[in-house]
């Protein structure tokens, strides 16, 4: 029983195809699209693909994109899409939002692969996620799996070109991350990771406050391999945790 994961992001759609909806499955094909080509899924990759058994995917784009994915889906397969909606719990987890459908599907399901990989490294205990893309997100869970809270700041990229187009003169090539820097260049990208580094260090410490206890840190998203050396503490960087948590969620929706 294959199963193709989606993960539409906010600039990029990523996808996996797995030999089964399980956690652990065996990766068969991926790939990855900007959402401006998000039209070439049928006419390229997916159509050397065989048609998946199951899918279910997470989505903070328009509802136009998810659209346009299900279309193409149809276009080549017989499989039905479902789409993660984040609800008041799930796979061992509470979601401590005022609203919780209203909170970011994306963040939601790497949650759930987080919580997850921490259950199966030993007993449960705080937890603190840091998502680093085109957004950064940090999110708070405690011990007993309830979602705290998070934050969500500007990426890495958004920071930059907020400073090129609200400033009057800075318009520079990206630079090194330094403690002390001594150019423009330099400048801007270290005031831009130890932006990130900040939020995330006091995430860290408002969990320790209120939980009494050091939380396991964890890091995902495409540019976390960037910001991992630049942090005060050590976190675990995982690479697909948005697709840990959809094959978690697979797993409870196609198997059991
Ligand atoms: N040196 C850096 N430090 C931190 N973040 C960076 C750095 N360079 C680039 N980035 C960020 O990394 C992002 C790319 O990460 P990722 O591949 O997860 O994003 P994405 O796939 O575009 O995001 P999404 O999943 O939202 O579509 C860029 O948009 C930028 O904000
Ligand atoms: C915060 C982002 C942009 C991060 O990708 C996404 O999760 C999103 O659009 N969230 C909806 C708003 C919220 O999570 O409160
Ligand atoms: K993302």
């Amino acid at each position: 029983m294959t199963f193709l994961a989606v993960d539409i992001g906010n600039t990029r759609l990523k996808w996996a195809l797995y030999d089964s909806p399980r956690p652990g499955a065996a990766v068969l094909a991926q790939g990855a699209e900007f959402l401006e080509n998000i039209d070439r899924l049928a006419d390229g990759e997916w159509a050397r693909l065989p048609a998946p058994s199951c899918m279910l995917g997470c989505a903070v784009a328009a509802d136009a994109i998810k659209r346009r994915v299900e279309e193409q889906m149809e276009e080549l397969w017989d499989v039905p899409a479902h789409w993660i909606v984040p609800s008041a719990a799930e796979a061992g987890l509470v979601n401590g939002y005022d609203h919780p459908t209203r909170l970011g599907a994306d963040r939601w399901v790497a949650m759930i692969g987080a919580w997850h990989r921490l259950l199966s490294t030993g007993a449960a205990r705080p937890l603190v996620l840091a998502m680093v893309g085109t957004a950064v997100t940090v999110e708070a869970i405690d011990a007993s799996g309830k979602f705290l809270g998070g934050q969500i700041l500007p990426g890495h990229g958004i920071m930059l070109r907020a400073l090129e187009s609200g400033t009057a003169g800075l318009h520079v090539p990206t630079g090194e991350v330094r403690e002390f820097p001594t150019n423009t260049s330099d400048a801007l990208t270290s005031g831009g990771t130890y932006a990130i580094a900040g939020a995330i260090e006091c995430m860290v410490n408002h969990v320790r406050k209120h939980c009494g206890q050091d939380p396991m840190c964890i890091m995902t998203g495409g540019a976390g391999w960037k910001m991992a050396p630049h942090m005060p503490r050590p976190f675990e960087l995982v690479e697909s945790l948005i697709f840990d948590g959809l094959l978690e969620l697979a797993q409870r929706r196609f198997v059991a």
